[in-house]
């Protein structure tokens, strides 16, 4: 038997505290060793497996990835439909996994925006435009000071056709969604999801239904939203594409982060603007790192790598058979 008295509560506190600041805290999304399993006839599905994810407050983020890669079960998280195997998530400072009913309610109404892929989800078809961006205002009530009665109700038609207009909808405020074309119902359904004005906007495969020019258009207006309204935007896709329309990609393999791609836009000495992109792999809060295939495969890479430590880099070579 041990001698040792067990360590107290407040020491196993100042433990934790004194190894460094916490994981993600000052970032807006968190998700630490995201597991989510499924059991379906009798068999386990683990559709998120240790995902880790930290997003900052003005990010314009894409997670893309293969089918069944865990997408939707990571945005159904973070969207407060369902709850996590293990792991912790929070969002804007709100813990998704300790919320009751009422707080879940709060959540979805105050703290987060969504637009969903199927264009009949976003809109009510007997609302014009502006009606539908004004209903999440009215829904929320009188907590935003919009006032009640007409004079609310044309404060909420002034800040719904605010929102139209910055992504280029004014022509649309009294037309009805049967008289949109997708990318336009798309367009509103962001003003919807801006209505109370969200710290985050969720978009499942916002542009899934449109062709490539009127997905642009989509990307466009998301990207209006995120540089005038600083609003975080987190969209979920498989297209690896959408790249080249956000300043952060995040890819997703068997219900981890895998790699990401940043894009930032760089200024010459004549004023020329260029844009670049540079790939890095994740490393988890393990130290895992996943080596991609396109690296692997012309090595021969497979059970164990040779690793050396550089001063500015380490190395990674094949198991060859030491020199003899
Ligand atoms: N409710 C469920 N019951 C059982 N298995 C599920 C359930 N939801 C998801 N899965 C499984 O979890 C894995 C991840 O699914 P998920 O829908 O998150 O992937 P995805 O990346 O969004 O795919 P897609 O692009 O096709 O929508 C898949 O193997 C899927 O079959």
């Amino acid at each position: 038997m041990s001698t040792e008295t067990e360590p107290t509560l407040a020491e196993l506190e100042r433990r934790a505290t004194r190894s460094g600041p916490a994981y993600g805290q000052d970032a807006l999304i968190v998700c630490d060793r995201l597991v989510r399993v499924f059991q379906a006839d009798g068999v386990e599905v683990q559709a998120l497996q240790g995902l880790d994810l930290l997003i900052k407050e003005g990010e314009l983020t894409a997670i893309v990835g293969a089918s069944g890669s865990g997408k939707s079960t990571l945005l159904n998280i973070l969207a407060g439909l369902d709850t996590p195997t293990a792991g912790s998530a929070s969002v804007a400072g709100c813990d998704l996994l300790g919320m009751d009913a009422k707080t879940r309610l709060g959540y979805r109404r105050d703290t987060v925006g969504f637009i969903w892929q199927r264009t009949s989800r976003n809109l009510l078809p007997y609302l014009t435009a502006a009606q539908n961006v004004a209903l999440p205002m009215q829904l929320r009530g009188r907590s935003r000071g919009m006032g009640v009665g007409r004079r609310g109700n044309r404060a909420r038609m002034a800040r719904a056709a605010e929102l139209l207009d910055l992504l280029g909808m004014s022509h649309c405020l009294d037309r009805r969604p049967a008289g949109l074309s997708g990318g336009e119902q798309q367009r509103v359904a962001i003003a919807v999801a801006l209505a109370n004005d969200p710290a985050v906007v969720f978009a499942d495969e916002p542009t899934g239904e449109l062709d490539t020019a009127t997905a642009e258009q989509v990307f466009s207006a998301l990207r209006t939203a995120n540089s005038e309204l600083g609003t975080t935007i987190l969209v979920v896709t498989h297209d690896q594409a959408v790249s080249s329309e956000v300043s952060r990609t995040v890819s997703i393999r068997d219900g981890r982060t895998s790699s990401e791609t940043l894009r930032h836009v760089r200024t010459d000495e004549n004023g020329g603007e260029s844009t670049v992109s540079r790939e890095y792999t994740t490393i988890d809060r393990s130290g895992r790192l996943q080596l991609p295939p396109e690296f692997t495969e012309p090595l021969a890479i497979r059970d164990r790598v040779l690793l050396e430590l550089q001063p500015d880099h380490i190395e990674v070579r094949p198991d060859t058979p030491p020199p003899v």
